[in-house]
């Protein structure tokens, strides 16, 4: 039995991809993505949640908000690395995961089984990526 509880938020951002696969998108361009993040438990507290909603997004915002109106080629943490939406997922839900794991998710952050993202790049694609806690 598994309940999920998913706040959504969205994040502006500038960058560049490396190799042939990307043509165009070798240069640097724009992405607005949707931004979901889903936590999971396999019970609820006692006041019936799996984390409260506002704890929930104001961890989501605090992260998107460190992204947002940035080029990620300039920053040193993806030096290197391909911003792709998959690989943007996993930057968000592992930062959640530190945050469950340091207590700033309360006592959620010990509950928790799995925390999912999903970013939508357009209404065509999106990419998810799951973590175990
Ligand atoms: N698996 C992924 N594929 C692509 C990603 C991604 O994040 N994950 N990102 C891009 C680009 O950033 C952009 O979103 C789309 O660029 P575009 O050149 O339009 O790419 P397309 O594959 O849609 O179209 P082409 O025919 O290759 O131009 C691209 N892919």
């Amino acid at each position: 039995m598994t309940f999920t509880l998913t706040v959504r938020d969205h994040m502006m951002v500038a960058h560049s991809f490396s190799g042939e696969t990307f043509g165009p998108a070798q240069r640097v361009h724009g992405a607005t993505f949707i931004v979901d993040a889903s936590f999971r438990a396999s019970e609820l507290d006692t006041d019936g949640v799996v984390i409260d909603i506002g704890l929930a997004s104001e961890a989501l915002a605090e992260i998107t908000g460190s992204l947002t109106y940035r080029n990620l080629d300039d920053e040193p943490e993806f030096a290197g690395m391909n911003t792709t939406t998959e690989r943007m997922c996993q930057v968000i839900a592992d930062r959640l995961a530190e945050r469950a794991a340091d207590g700033r998710l309360g006592s959620a952050g010990a509950r928790l089984s799995s925390i999912e993202v999903t970013l939508h790049e357009s209404h065509i694609a999106w990419a998810s990526y799951e973590r175990s806690l």
